[in-house]
């Protein structure tokens, strides 16, 4: 599902309101909401909004499971860390148990052994051990979702659900939800916005690249929903409009 907003202060709004929603129906369907969040700068808005009168106390926060879509292996401090940005933005700011909130980083171990344990946290919490109820996911200019950045071996991965890999353009590790474990989710909602991001959203939804060259095109649940999210300038190539 493909929605477009004239500004992006109407695409968080409207965000706000389905991420209330569907926790809701969660929690009083099965006393759980199980998400993972983005990193970036794609959700630092919603995530403050989150945070005011109008939807910090209409959620069960303590019936909240945080997990992450992915990581930069660097400390929570550090200011390249997603963790640490949703902890400043939103966390810190709701009463929400600490331990429901999974970063995707620990110190003292590598990012392969973390991959490993992050993928036994998952199936403990998880429903069917796979299915989250919501993820966001945040696109590159390059196409990239989650830490599935093009041409890399991750995107091929298939009996994985949380993968680590040294990011040779980065110099840097990353570990990530993998695209057949997203797919299982029940609800995924791409932000997407502004002009740099033009390019990469018409090769994901309309272009004849496939998904080693735009690897957001491997997002395709498959019985979930997915919400894309978009701004009008984003999507001023998107002929469907
Ligand atoms: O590296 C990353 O980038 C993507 C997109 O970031 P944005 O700044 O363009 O929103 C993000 O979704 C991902 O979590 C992050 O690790």
């Amino acid at each position: 599902m493909l929605e477009k907003f004239n500004t992006i202060i109407e695409l968080n709004e409207h965000v706000a309101e389905l991420f209330m929603q569907l926790a809701n129906k969660s929690i009083a369907e099965k006393n759980r909401f199980t998400i993972a969040l983005t990193g970036g700068s794609s959700p630092k808005e919603l995530y403050k909004l989150l945070t005011t009168d109008k939807y910090r106390d209409k959620i069960d926060w303590s019936k909240v499971f945080v997990f992450w879509g992915d990581e930069r292996w660097v400390p929570l401090e550090s200011n390249l860390s997603n963790a640490g940005e949703a902890y400043r933005d939103l966390l810190n700011q709701i009463s929400i148990p600490n331990d429901q909130i999974f970063p995707m980083y620990k110190e003292g171990v590598t990012p392969e052994e973390y991959a490993n344990t992050y993928e036994l946290l998952l199936n403990e919490h998880l429903e069917g051990g796979k299915h989250f109820d919501l993820i966001l996911l945040g696109m590159g200019e390059d196409g990239h979702t989650a830490s599935l950045f093009p041409g890399e071996a991750v995107l091929e991965v298939k009996n994985k659900k949380v993968d680590a890999y040294f990011l040779k353009s980065q110099q840097m590790y990353r570990i990530t939800l993998t695209a057949p474990l997203i797919n299982e989710a029940k609800n995924i909602i791409f932000l997407v916005f502004g002009e740099k991001k033009i390019d990469a959203l018409y090769q994901v939804l309309e272009g004849t690249g496939n998904y080693q060259k735009y690897p957001s095109k491997l997002i395709n649940p498959k019985s979930g929903n997915v919400y894309w999210m978009v701004d009008e300038l984003v999507a001023s190539k998107i002929e469907r409009f």
